[in-house]
């Protein structure tokens, strides 16, 4: 844990990271930022027509950027595209300067909760599910040497989830100012 008073989400798309941190930012009082969002606002843009016209590539300069301008706030709740754990700056600048919860759950419940979704460009696919485990394969370990707590979101109800961010949250920051006094 670090002295600075974040937190962030991480973890694949459709695991809940906007749904639950929202509830984590209006239980801290925090405001609360979704880095998708905030991409979307600024370029007048949404994800998928970005990912048309500037490629991957282009999307991860400019999730790259966005990242570094929200870790540079304090007090915040955020949650961070799927893919943003990808460049390892943005795995830095998340680990020094929040929380980082990291919410899994099954590719099975991903694939329930996503299936309406037409937002996601990398599941629109002759095959999400399989997309979902290569992700899954590649950046799992990269979503666990970022997290300073990992909880499935898939199994528990979000209240809960919640609640125990927060609990695990205070306790990080209890053993922080003990071992700073
Ligand atoms: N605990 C939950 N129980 C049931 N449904 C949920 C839960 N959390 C999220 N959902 C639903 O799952 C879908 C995806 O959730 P959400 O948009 O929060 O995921 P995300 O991690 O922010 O995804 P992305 O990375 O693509 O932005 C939404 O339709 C949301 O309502
Ligand atoms: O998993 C990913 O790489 C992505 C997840 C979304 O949050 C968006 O950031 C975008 O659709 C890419
Ligand atoms: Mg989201």
């Amino acid at each position: 844990m670090k002295p600075a008073p974040n937190i962030y989400l991480i973890g694949l798309m459709g695991v809940g990271k906007t749904t639950i941190g929202k509830q984590v930012a209006k239980a801290m009082q925090w405001p609360f930022y979704d880095s998708d969002k905030v991409i979307e606002e600024t370029t007048g843009t949404d994800i998928p027509t970005i990912f048309a016209y500037e490629g991957e590539e282009g999307f991860r300069n400019r999730e790259q950027a966005m990242i570094r301008q929200l870790t540079g706030l304090d007090g915040i709740v955020m949650a961070t595209g799927g893919g943003s754990i990808l460049r390892p700056e943005n795995r830095e600048a998340l680990k020094t300067r929040g929380f980082v919860v990291y919410l899994h759950c099954s590719i099975d419940k991903i694939l329930h909760r996503t299936k309406h979704d037409t937002q996601r460009p990398l599941l629109r696919t002759e095959n999400p599910r399989q997309r979902l485990q290569e992700l899954f394969a590649i950046r799992d370990p990269l979503y666990r040497e970022c997290a300073d707590f990992r909880i499935d979101s898939g199994m528990l109800p979000g209240k809960t989830v919640v609640k125990t961010i927060l609990q695990q949250y205070q306790a990080a920051l209890e053993n922080h100012e003990r071992a700073a006094s």
